[in-house]
């Protein structure tokens, strides 16, 4: 089945499973902080190799010690939909790993 935009209900269900990430402007966004720009740039090159297994692809902003990540769907206009839910879960988890918070 295609993948279709979420509803606002359901992306805030959605979102009680990951409570740092917000909606904003048909995005999923949330920012990390991380002990250096090393460590920081460690997270994006990880975060990019998982997008590429899954084939979904958030904007990454490295900063100094931050990452910001932002994404929506491309392919229905840019809206949120179960793939952003789903990349902003695998992102999560691997930010934990790299001691993001
Ligand atoms: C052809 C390829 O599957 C598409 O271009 C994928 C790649 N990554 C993507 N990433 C995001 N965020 N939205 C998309 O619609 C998308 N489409």
């Amino acid at each position: 089945m295609a993948v279709e935009p979420l509803t606002e209900q359901e992306i805030e269900d959605r979102l009680s499973a990951l409570p740092a990430w917000r909606a904003v402007d048909d995005r999923l966004v949330r920012s990390y902080r991380l002990a250096s720009h090393r460590a920081a740039a460690a997270l994006v090159a990880d975060v990019a190799r998982t997008q590429d297994e899954l084939d979904h692809h958030s904007e990454l902003t490295l900063g100094y010690d931050t990452v910001d990540v932002s994404v929506n769907t491309h392919s229905v206009g840019g809206r949120i939909t179960a793939l952003d839910v789903g990349l902003a879960a695998r992102i999560e988890e691997l930010a934990a790993r790299h001691d993001a918070h």
